[in-house]
């Protein structure tokens, strides 16, 4: 008996499959969520084939019925849950928005304040501010050991911003310091600040708002004290610190590995010259904020103390060449520290961000955390404005008090962004060939390159 031709298609078209992909969220105690994503394929059977054969009219009807019935249930799935993030689940042209004052929040970027933004001002209000303590300040200029201020500006005008109404609308979670899942471990003038704020956005993330130092300096502290440096944070929710003395720190990785061998670390590295001069620039308003407090007396002793240029501090005047001793110098030398930290963890644990990158196209880097993270991709283009007076970008953010989606910029401090002095050409091609090795040897490790020649 002639087979019938349609048969074995039939058998084989007229599954309906339907494809579902996980993406793992890594929560505050490092378990394991997973969240719906979406369908992603559906592959009806052929309707002219079907139409010819009356039996079949049943598997296309309890096809079809199943795809209604998924669709509904994925719709009622992905709407609970933007919603609940407070995001709108359609979205428009999110790069149309990107650079334009005065619009609309774009619909996708979830902007809201970090959670430790939050002043005592009463009404959950914030100010001006206080939104982040970094660095230096130091003593002495090649201290590390000192601390700086660093605020999170909105701009010249009062603005209150509410933080988003996320964490009302659930008021069953519990909101507890946790240890970080993913440390920013430097590099000191990278952009570390930068990436802790935007990242910062992300509704699944909480970053400590200070450096803690604890695996450099507060180690005899203990774990407990760590963890109350910490954000609150929901069960969903990951925190993140960044202490970027912890990569030139010799103690530091064994610590951090002993603490959590399976941590996630992240590295950002910016071109090591205008590294070095950054962290010089920043030790020198360290060193004349102290002069000023000196003043009288260094007036009384008939003298003030004047720092020595970049130049005379980075060259040896006894050799001429490159004082690898200088600590600004010494600290942009990546494939050293990095090789520290590679003898107690994997590549794939660290995560290498471009500082310079984070300065121009900061939602490429951004993108790249979400997805080290296991965090879906939520810090886009759209949540960055570029402030010509800053010569920075910038984060909008939602101005609830002013109503209909409307956003204010903020803004890094001033402290960072600071102008650099012009360094001799002939100190920089020296620092430049000094640095090459360095930077190869570095290029080797984590397996890219960078445009620092
Ligand atoms: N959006 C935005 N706004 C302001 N500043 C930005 C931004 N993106 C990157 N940067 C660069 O960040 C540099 C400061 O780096 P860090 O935050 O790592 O400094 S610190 O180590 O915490 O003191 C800082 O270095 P300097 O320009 O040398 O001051 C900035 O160039």
């Amino acid at each position: 008996m002639p087979q019938h031709p349609h048969t074995s298609l039939h058998s084989k078209k007229k599954q309906t499959y339907v494809m579902v992909q996980y993406s793992p969220l890594t929560g505050g105690s490092g378990t394991q969520y997973d969240t719906y994503r979406g369908v992603h394929q559906f592959a009806p059977p052929p309707p002219t084939i079907v139409a010819r054969c009356p039996k079949l009219s049943r598997y296309k009807m309890a096809g079809f019925l199943s795809i209604a019935l998924l669709s509904l249930i994925l719709f009622t799935f992905m709407a609970a849950r933007t919603s609940s993030m407070g995001v709108p689940f359609f979205s428009g042209d999110e790069s149309s928005l990107a650079g334009q004052e005065g619009l609309v929040a774009a619909p996708m970027c979830n902007l809201r304040l970090p959670e430790d933004a939050a002043s005592p001002l009463g009404e959950g209000m914030e100010q001006t501010g206080d939104f982040g303590l970094d660095g230096v300040s130091g003593q002495s200029p090649d201290s590390v050991d000192s601390t700086e201020l660093e605020s999170f500006n909105p701009g010249q005008n009062e603005v209150h911003v509410y933080p988003s109404d996320r964490y009302e609308a659930d008021p069953t979670q519990e909101r507890i310091k946790r240890f970080p899942t993913a440390i920013v471990i430097g590099a000191r003038k990278g952009g570390t600040r930068a990436v802790l704020r935007f990242v910062d956005l992300h509704p699944d993330v909480v970053t400590s708002k200070r450096e803690p130092h604890f695996f450099d300096r507060e180690y005899e502290q203990g774990l407990e004290w760590y963890r109350h440096q910490m954000p609150p944070s929901l069960p969903s929710q990951i925190t993140l610190e960044k202490t970027p003395n912890y990569l030139v720190d010799w103690d530091v990785p064994k610590r951090v590995y002993t603490f959590n061998s399976s941590i996630k670390l992240i590295l950002i590295v910016r071109e090591p010259i205008s590294r070095a001069v950054s962290d010089y620039v920043q030790l020198r308003e360290a060193f004349y904020k102290q002069m000023e407090y000196d003043e009288e007396r260094a007036l009384k002793n008939g003298r003030l103390e004047r720092l020595p240029d970049f130049e005379d501090l980075a060259i040896d005047p006894s050799t001429g060449e490159v004082d690898k001793s200088y600590a600004p110098v010494k600290r942009s030398l990546y494939s050293r520290h990095l090789e520290r930290w590679l003898a107690f963890f994997n590549m794939s644990q660290i995560l290498i961000l471009d500082g310079d990158n984070i300065r121009y196209r900061p939602w490429e880097e951004m993108a790249k955390v979400e997805k080290f993270l296991g965090l879906s991709h939520q810090v886009k283009q759209n949540c960055f404005v570029f402030n010509e007076t800053k010569g920075f970008f910038c984060v909008k953010v939602v101005d609830h008090k002013k109503g209909n989606g409307a956003t204010v910029q903020k803004c890094l401090s001033e402290s960072k962004g600071r102008v650099h002095p012009h360094i001799d050409p002939e100190v920089r091609s020296k620092l430049r060939d000094f640095y090459r090795p360095f930077n190869k040897r570095f290029f080797y490790k984590v397996g890219r390159t960078f445009d620092w020649d």
